[in-house]
């Protein structure tokens, strides 16, 4: 594997969080523990984007972001990324491709939260990204109805596995999604850096 990218044994079973990280939060830790229970992962990877393609805002820069990301985790299975910038990709579409090209054998499970599944039929080549990668939503104040409504759900929903059953995601082939229902965390980067945290 080269230099600065995470290790992964075929048969492995790792959730990808992607996101701007500006900063990283609580929230980010929570909804990660809440994955590698709920869907019996071996790993989660925190993916620090380059720049999420649909924010016009530029974050602030990748080494600072990537530092107080490792800085607040405690948990070895949790490992912190910055292979799109590595890679050179920010669409999601090519990180899934290349990450399977990078990676043969290693089970990858989507991970987002439910306002990211409301607004996921604007991402580029969304079809393809749910063909490409089961998905699993987590709850986050606010948007979980917005979610279960949203186009995406709607073109999924034959797609959409019971919650009871999440831990079978990792196994199943795309297109597969789960609505995960957890403890909800009300954080957010933007309430942090409005506040000047
Ligand atoms: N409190 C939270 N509960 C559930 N999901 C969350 C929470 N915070 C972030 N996420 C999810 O984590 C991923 C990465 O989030 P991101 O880095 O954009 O943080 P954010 O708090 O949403 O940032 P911003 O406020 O700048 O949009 C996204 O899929 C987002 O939906
Ligand atoms: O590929 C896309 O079109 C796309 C559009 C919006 C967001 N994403 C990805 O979704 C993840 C969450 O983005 P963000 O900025 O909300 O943290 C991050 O990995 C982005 O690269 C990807």
């Amino acid at each position: 594997m080269r230099t600065g990218f995470p290790l992964a044994r075929p048969g492995q079973r790792i959730g990808l969080l992607g996101g701007s990280f500006d900063p990283a939060h609580q929230g980010h830790v929570q909804i990660s523990k809440a994955a590698l229970r709920r869907l019996r992962l071996d790993r989660v990877w925190w993916l620090v984007s380059p720049g999420n393609p649909l924010k016009a805002r530029g974050p602030s820069p990748l080494d600072r972001r990537l530092q107080v990301a490792r800085a607040l985790i405690h948990d070895p299975r949790i490992v912190v990324t910055d292979l799109e910038a590595r890679l050179g990709l920010r669409m999601t579409a090519d990180t899934l491709a290349a990450l399977d090209r990078l990676y043969p054998g290693v089970r990858f499970v989507w991970l987002m939260g439910s306002d990211n599944m409301a607004q996921f039929h604007h991402w580029d080549r969304w079809r393809r990204i749910a063909a490409q990668v089961p998905i699993a939503v987590l709850a986050r104040p606010g948007t979980r109805l917005s979610a279960r409504q949203s186009v995406a759900a709607t073109v999924l929903r034959p797609a959409r596995l019971p919650e009871t059953r999440a831990a079978e995601l990792p196994f199943r082939a795309a297109p597969a999604w789960v609505l995960l229902n957890l403890p909800m965390s009300p954080l957010s980067s933007t309430g942090l850096r409005e506040a000047g945290a």
